[in-house]
């Protein structure tokens, strides 16, 4: 099986991940893959849910602290995400390889921000589960324009802050007990896929919530 990417492009971003903790990788999905990705989820919007505080397994919703609604996903279920699974399964063995993380497996959903939707800053590792290593948003939004809203913010070290944009095919990584990170107000329905790579798989994680 052939890399998705090139060798020499994943250690430029491992190099940016090791000294800022984040990196932004534009075209990250290749339009094959993002145009499969994108159709998937509009085929299962009608079945996500509102998303909870919390490691999944202790929801509380909470609009007031974010206002999403996501669909796990499941690789046996979702098998036909082959390529996507794939790329996964490179990216884990590249932070393995290259950043010496011990990463055994991730979770994954697909995320829905309606108009209006936002998200407060936080970390993504909570206290009752802390097996989320690094955080990856691909974003799925086709025509995303300057003032639409939504803007990923990233927290840096020294506090300031700046601002991402969730265009088409853009992926993110940060490490997850490191950045916070909030979503702005998103002016109109914002499409995402964002998960974790797992110190330990996430059903052994929940034995110690
Ligand atoms: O969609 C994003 O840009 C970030 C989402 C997020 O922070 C989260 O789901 O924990
Ligand atoms: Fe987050």
């Amino acid at each position: 099986m052939s890399a998705y990417h090139d060798l020499e492009d994943w250690l430029s971003w491992m190099d940016d991940i090791s000294s800022k903790d984040y990196v932004i990788i534009d075209n990250f999905l290749r339009e094959e893959l993002y145009l499969e990705m994108k159709s998937f989820l509009l085929g299962k919007l009608p079945n996500f849910k509102e998303a909870g505080i919390g490691a999944h397994s202790d929801n509380q919703i909470d609009g007031k602290i974010r206002g999403d609604f996501t669909y796990w996903l499941d690789r046996k279920r979702d098998a036909q995400l082959e390529m996507y699974w794939n790329l996964l399964d490179e990216t884990l063995h590249i932070f393995n390889r290259y950043c010496y993380l011990s990463l055994s497996g991730y979770e994954f959903h697909l995320a829905h921000y309606p108009s209006g939707g936002h998200y407060d800053k936080h970390l993504d590792q909570f206290e009752s589960r802390n097996n989320r290593m690094i955080s990856m948003i691909i974003y799925l939004n086709d025509d995303w324009k300057h003032g639409d809203g939504g803007e990923l913010e990233i927290f840096e070290k020294d506090g300031s802050s700046f601002l991402v944009e969730p265009l088409a095919a853009r992926c993110v990584l940060f490490k997850s007990a490191q950045v916070p990170h909030a979503v702005l107000k998103a002016q109109k329905s914002r499409f995402s896929l964002t998960g974790w790579l797992l110190h330990q798989p996430s059903s052994v994680g929940k034995l110690f919530v």
